[in-house]
């Protein structure tokens, strides 16, 4: 199926063509037969020579009834102007092609009705010409007559191509059905329609309304008057909520797949068309069938901050419309550029909010929304429309990747820092180095840890000394203190035995990692290794063992041991006249 929405200037005949295709009556009210004219949206089908069906939303065209045009066109992914050949094009054609232009409307057809009075020619051109300067682009024209019939197998068949062109629905995303109209229907309850534009509806379904967050279940769903099982985009459905009475939900609402949808008052919007200067402080936002008050704030040149009068839930990328009730006047398109902007409370915000928003499009993309946002839930980007295609770094968390290396690195130098200030503890609790990184979930200080570093009783410190007996730990600890400011300085066998490290807790700590043995009474650090070759690096190569010596600041009976091992590790290679050089 798909589904199709009329636009025109009042009494061109847009429900007559609906009643000529369809042999369906899309003015359902009696005032409105009465005044032969559309006041509320009319709904009806067909099938095409293709063997395609297609429902069309019948708008009015009078415009006092601009919203209710609104609320039918703005779910709809394609539109039919129609445009009386005697008449040609007048004030509500242009604003109804304004509206399609702002919402984004990309296909359509040009019908040019009671050609039977006129030649369809002039109006056809006109109108072609208006259009195409919209989203509609160059689009197909057809004459017809709704009286005498003359034009409509050609019409079908353009519609047919039409249905072709359209982007297939995505029948995997989550629902988002606006509701265009609720009623009772007696024996089954609350009943609500909507152009369903992706997803898919099954009896059964739980949804959320989006505006009580509370949820509700489907009983029964009707496509074309025919009950069904399931139904899925693009289709008009009717979904049974019996049950849920009625006044919890009128046309603005929208049902959703639960938890999948961020409900916003407050929007950072590109312009679209042709940014006004001034815009009015309020008008009203189209979203959907929704019409919702706004305040507006201007931030860019055609960027502006949108305060709703109530939440609704939007998503990045969102087509809408401002309009100006009070001057009946389509304002302008808005694309939705974030739905949870951050607050504007500091000075200068605003105008660096604006330099965030000239590089945003509207479209979702998940590595500028890691960029902007840092750490972000799964849940919360999809909430705001943007595909996950990313692996978590904990739980349900996503990570700027530039963003989390810097968190590694902070968190390795607080661990550091933290030992240097408190070297008789075992490590740095977790919650302060949560606290320190201002990290939202102590998961994350987890896996931001990489090895040597470890977490053990809940603080994080190198294994080696968390799993030396508690004295023997102390006591490297005490060395490190004492050795912070001189690394390369092994201490004399009697100090290491002042500092509580004896042959036989020289030995457990060596094994354990927490000291590095170089000769039998010479011990360092472990990371003095690391620290030794940045040092060497840093020399003229090659270097002699001697300014070695003096650039490591230390001693022969240090230096030699340590440059030995360095070669073994092939850190640095000895040259046969004894200098050595490091191996980058
Ligand atoms: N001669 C002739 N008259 C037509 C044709 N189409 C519509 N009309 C007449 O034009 C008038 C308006 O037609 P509608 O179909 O109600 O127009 P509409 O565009 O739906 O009007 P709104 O929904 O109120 O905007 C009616 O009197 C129709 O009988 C046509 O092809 N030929």
């Amino acid at each position: 199926m798909f589904v199709v929405a009329t636009a025109g200037h009042v009494d061109h005949g847009k429900s007559t063509l609906v009643r000529a295709l369809t042999g369906m009556e899309p003015d359902r009210w009696a005032e409105e037969r009465r005044r032969g004219m559309t006041i509320d949206l009319g709904f009806a089908w067909t099938t095409l020579p293709s063997g395609a069906t297609i429902a069309f939303v019948d708008v009015p065209g009078h415009e006092r009834f601009v919203p209710n045009m609104l609320a039918g066109v703005g779910p709809v992914p394609a539109a039919m102007l129609v445009v009386a050949a005697d008449e040609g094009w007048m004030p509500q054609s242009a604003e109804h092609l304004a509206a399609l232009d702002a919402l984004g409307v990309g296909h359509g057809l040009l019908v040019v009705t009671r050609a039977d009075l006129a030649d369809p020619a002039p109006a056809a051109e006109r109108a072609r010409a208006e259009i195409a300067a919209s989203s509609l682009g160059a689009v197909e024209t057809v004459a017809v007559s709704g009286l005498t019939g003359a034009g409509l197998p050609e019409l079908r068949a353009a519609l047919d191509r039409l249905a072709a062109r359209l982007p297939a629905p995505t029948v995997d995303d989550p629902v988002r059905l606006w509701v265009d109209r609720s009623f009772t229907v007696r024996g089954s309850g609350t009943v609500v329609t909507g152009t369903l534009g992706a997803g898919r509806l099954r009896v059964g379904d739980v949804l959320e309304l989006a505006g009580a967050e509370e949820t509700v279940r489907v009983r029964g769903l009707h496509c074309m008057g025919e009950a069904r099982p399931e139904v899925a985009a693009v289709a008009r459905v009717a979904v049974n909520l019996r049950g849920t009475p009625r006044d919890r939900l009128g046309r603005g609402d929208a049902l959703l797949t639960p938890g999948r949808f961020h409900r916003t008052d407050v929007i950072d919007v590109r312009l679209t068309g042709d940014p006004a200067v001034d815009l009015p402080a309020t008008l009203t936002l189209h979203v959907g069938s929704a019409a919702v008050p706004v305040r507006v704030r201007p931030l860019g040149a055609d960027t502006v901050r949108l305060r709703l009068a109530r939440p609704l839930p939007l998503l990045v990328g969102d087509r809408a419309l401002l309009r100006d009730p009070g001057r009946h006047h389509v304002t302008g398109g808005v694309r939705v550029l974030d739905v949870a902007p951050p607050p504007l409370s500091r000075r200068g915000a605003a105008a660096a909010r604006a330099t965030v928003l000239a590089d945003l499009d509207g479209r979702p993309d998940l590595a500028g929304e890691l960029r902007r946002r840092r750490l972000v839930r799964v849940g919360a980007l999809r909430r705001m429309g943007v595909p996950v295609q990313a692996t978590p770094v904990a739980g349900d968390w996503l990570a700027d990747p530039a963003h989390w290396q810097r968190l590694g690195e902070q968190l390795t130098e607080e661990v550091g820092r933290y030992a240097r200030e408190h070297p008789l503890e075992p490590g740095m609790p977790v919650d302060a180095l949560r606290q320190r990184l201002a990290l939202p979930d102590r998961a994350l200080v987890e896996a931001l840890i990489r090895p040597p570093l470890r977490v053990h009783g809940g603080r994080i410190g190198t294994p080696a000394v968390d799993t030396l007996p508690e004295p023997v730990a102390r006591a490297v600890q005490r060395v490190r203190a004492e050795y912070a400011d001189r690394p390369f300085r092994a201490p004399e066998a009697d100090r290491l035995v002042d500092l509580g490290l004896g042959p036989r807790e020289i030995g457990a700590a060596v094994r354990a990692g927490a000291l590095l043995r170089l000769a039998d009474t010479v011990v360092l650090l472990p990371d003095a290794l690391d620290a030794a070759v940045t040092v060497l690096a840093g020399l003229p190569q090659p270097f002699t063992l001697s300014a070695a010596r003096q650039a490591l600041d230390t001693t022969r009976r240090v230096a030699v041991p340590l440059l030995e091992l360095l070669d073994r590790r092939g850190a640095t290679r000895r040259l046969p006249d004894d200098a050595r050089v490091v191996v980058t």
